[in-house]
Formats: structure tokens, sequence, C-alpha cells
């Protein structure tokens, strides 16, 4: 019974990832161009979410600026969910709802990527924050789900939004994280080529 649960569990995940590759295909394409057009201009990804997404864009921070799977300078990439001390005391003296535009104001430049992590597309922080990147002339990149919840009426039409068709979180993040890979993949490969096996 259990492990008949857990095997359902691995078959939504993959006929999601099924289901997925279609739809968002073009989405990820065109984040790429966003990405590569940034880096190669000198700009940066700023990168945000609450929960299982603030470990998404630490995790793409991480690749970004350590390595995926080639050998290559770092890119420029700053997850917005690491500093205790930024997040406690804008959460502090100000409120959650700032934490990360706060900081998007602060660092942000105009070319620069915002990745704004949401399996909802209602968590005000990453709204906040998509505000704020739009008035810095940032472009947004949003990873979603559920239809894109209040994010899809914030973003702008050169913006990209990654929509995972998709009601559960879980699920949703399980392809966010793919996305993510995705995308440093073919970063990877705009910037250093076709891999050479010879
Ligand atoms: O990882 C999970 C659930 O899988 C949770 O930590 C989840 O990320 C949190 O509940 C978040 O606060 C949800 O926020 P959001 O995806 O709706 O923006
Ligand atoms: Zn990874």
């Amino acid at each position: 019974m259990l492990e008949q649960r857990i095997q359902q569990q691995f078959f939504d995940s993959a006929d999601l990832k099924y289901a997925a590759a279609e739809i968002l295909a073009k989405p990820i394409a065109d984040a790429v161009s966003a990405v590569v057009g940034s880096i190669t201009g000198g700009g940066k990804v700023l990168a945000c979410g609450n929960g299982g997404s603030a470990s998404d864009a630490q995790h793409f921070a991480a690749e970004f600026i350590g390595r995926f799977e080639r050998e290559r300078p770092g890119l420029a990439a700053v997850a917005l969910t690491t500093d205790s001390s930024i997040l406690t005391a804008v959460g502090n003296d100000y409120n959650f709802d700032v934490i990360f535009s706060k900081q998007v104001q602060a660092l942000g430049n105009p070319g620069d990527v915002l990745l704004a992590i949401t399996t909802s597309g209602n968590s005000a922080n990453v709204l906040a924050a998509v505000e704020a990147a739009h008035a810095k002339e940032m472009t947004v990149i949003a990873l979603t789900g559920r239809g894109g919840g209040k994010m899809r009426d914030q973003l702008l039409e050169t913006d990209v939004h990654i929509c995972v068709p998709h009601e559960r979180t879980a699920r949703i993040q399980e392809v966010h994280l793919l996305v993510l890979h995705c995308l440093c993949d073919a970063v990877d490969l705009q910037l250093l080529g076709e891999q050479d096996n010879a």
C-alpha cells in the first residue's frame, strides 16, 4: 500500500515532466536568451523564493558561481535568501514582504535579471521583488505553477513566465529544479559552444 503510494508519486512526477517538456521548452529558451544577454552585457542574476523555492534560488546561484557540468569562469548570480542578518533586519524593521525587494533595490541594475520563484505565484515578498526589478529596468524570469496566480498579472511583455501546469507545490517544485538545470545547461552551451568530446 505504502509502496504503491510512493510509486504513484514517481509516476505523477514523470507524467508532469512529459507534459511540461512541450509547454515549457519555448519559455525556457526565452529565459536562456534573457540570462545570456544579461551576463554577456555585464549583468547578473538575482534569485529569490520561499521555502523549497529559496533552496532552488540558492541551488541555481551555486551552479552559476561555481559550475554546472562544464568548467568555465563563474557567472554572476546572487541568491537573496541567504544573508540572515539582512533577512532579519529587514523583516524585523519593515516587514517580511520586503525582504527581497529591499535587496533588489540595493543590488539591482538595469539589464540584470530577477529569477522569481513561487509555486503559487502569490508570495507577497516575491511579487514585491518583481515590482522592484521593474523599477530598476531589470528583466524578470518567473517560475510559477497553479496558473501563475498574481504573478501572471504583474509580468510585463518583456519578462519570461515559466508556469508549470500543476496544482501541487511538491510536483511544481520538482519541475522547477529541472527548469533550472535546463537553464544552466543551455547557458553553458551558448557561452562555451558544443562540448568537444574528442
Ligand atoms: O518546499 C515546500 C513544499 O514542498 C515549502 O517549504 C514551500 O516552499 C513553502 O510553503 C513556501 O512558502 C511556498 O511558497 P510559494 O511557492 O507559494 O511562493
Ligand atoms: Zn543542480
